[in-house]
């Protein structure tokens, strides 16, 4: 049987960037780069529109799936390299199509010829393949445009044409880190972590903060919020969490705030000390997991009077989503089952039954400035312990990323 040689990338939305594409590409070369460290005989080219990954004998299977981790592919397809001859490619897509056929199965030949100056264009390839594979079945083949079973895809370049029976859809997205680092502020809840996957996804390099106040939250509470980030190291690597004790600042609002205004200002709170957090560590903006109207704190009014502390961006991935389609997204990227999990979180247990949702920002300053917060603040940042979370073990690519970011 015919085996496939290299694995064929493509880049998707990275390749119409312009200026800054051969930046997105380096920086895809290396995750690829190192998601693969540990197959030294596998040969990676990165070139303008494409990249190869030749397999010198690894197993092509094992590749495509740690692949599918990686934000700033489109599409990918295990090849099989030919000339650009239109014999041999006919051959070659024959024997492509018998690896997968049995009785029944329709099919359907996709061109594209990147290289214009081959001698028949897309239809004459996509007939002339299509007439072999019937020639070699006696006609006793059906072709399928709209749900073929196989799809070969011939692929014309430069250099050669490249076929494949199989294509498999990327994360989409850019490259890790190609957009610049953001603070992600992530409770343990079903909505931050979605948020901090799909800031990832268009290329931010994420450090996480997490708020908690012992002794009314637990260090299970704390290690949830790790095995979150954990969860998320998949797609970049390691990534930073820095864990801000909350306690006293909590009780201070507790004692000094009137009820309906304790949450409005301990997101405040929350947002000032990640701000700082932001600065200490060169990030450019906060990516939290808000979405419009879904509690009291996410009501407009309510942003205003929070957001009104620092005028960093804020970046709010879930802003418009509806909840169901945020659980999809939590199951996809399996946060779910452990945000589920029922440990206590700082902000409800000190949460009244009936927060403001309509606070007024002048009335929440007033009450603040009626107390020395900085201090406690600053008490809070002296505090803060910061943990390098890495990369589960069971992915196969333990260490892969390491030096990434
Ligand atoms: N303990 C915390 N530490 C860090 N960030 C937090 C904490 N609690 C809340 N946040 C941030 O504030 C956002 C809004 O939180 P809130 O509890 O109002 O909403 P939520 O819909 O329950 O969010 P989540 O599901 O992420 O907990 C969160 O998505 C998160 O970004």
């Amino acid at each position: 049987m015919i085996e496939y040689d290299r694995i064929l990338v493509r880049y998707g939305e990275l390749s119409t960037k312009g200026n800054n594409r051969k930046v997105f590409v380096r920086r895809l070369e290396k995750s690829v780069r190192q998601l693969l460290k540990d197959m030294p005989e596998v040969h990676i080219s990165a070139e303008r529109d494409r990249m190869f990954i030749t397999l010198n004998g690894a197993d092509y299977a094992v590749i495509m799936e740690r692949l599918h981790l990686i934000f700033g592919i489109q599409s990918y397809s295990p090849v099989i390299k030919v000339e650009r001859d239109i014999e041999a490619i006919k051959m070659m897509a024959v024997a492509l199509f018998k690896r997968h056929f049995t009785e029944g199965k329709t099919f359907k030949v996709r061109t594209k010829r990147a290289d214009k100056t081959f001698p028949f264009d897309t239809n004459d390839v996509n007939l002339m393949v299509g007439d072999a594979i019937f020639d070699a079945y006696n006609d006793d083949v059906e072709v399928s445009m709209r749900q073929p079973d196989i799809e070969i895809t011939v692929e014309i370049r430069q250099e050669a044409a490249y076929l494949s029976s199989e294509t498999v859809m990327g994360q989409g997205g850019m490259p890790v880190s190609s957009a610049g680092k953001a603070m992600l502020m992530l409770s343990g809840g079903i909505d931050s972590p979605v948020a901090g996957y799909l800031a990832m996804k268009r290329g931010v390099e994420i450090e996480a903060v997490h708020f908690y106040s012992p002794p009314y939250t637990s260090e299970r509470a704390k290690q949830k919020a790790i095995d979150l980030t954990q969860k998320l190291t998949r797609y970049t690597g390691d990534i930073k969490i820095h864990l801000v004790p909350f306690t006293k600042i909590q009780e201070t609002i507790k004692q000094r705030i009137p009820e309906g205004y304790i949450m409005t200002s301990t997101r405040r709170f929350m947002m000032r000390i990640t701000d700082e957090l932001r600065r200490q560590h060169g990030g450019l903006a906060i990516v939290n997991g808000e979405s419009l109207g879904q509690v009291a704190s996410q009501t407009m009014m309510s942003m205003l009077a929070i957001n009104d502390v620092t005028s960093t961006p804020i970046i709010r991935p879930l802003i418009t989503m509806d909840k169901n389609d945020i659980i999809k997204i939590a199951e996809e990227i399996d946060t779910f089952e452990l945000s589920i999990q029922p440990f206590e979180d700082c902000c409800t247990i000190f949460t009244p039954k009936q927060p403001k949702t309509q606070p007024r920002l002048d009335k929440v300053e007033r009450f603040e400035s009626n107390v020395d917060f900085d201090t406690l603040i600053a008490e809070a940042l002296a505090n803060v312990e910061t943990v390098v979370v890495s990369i589960e073990s069971n992915t196969g690519a333990d260490d892969a990323f390491e030096g990434l970011l």
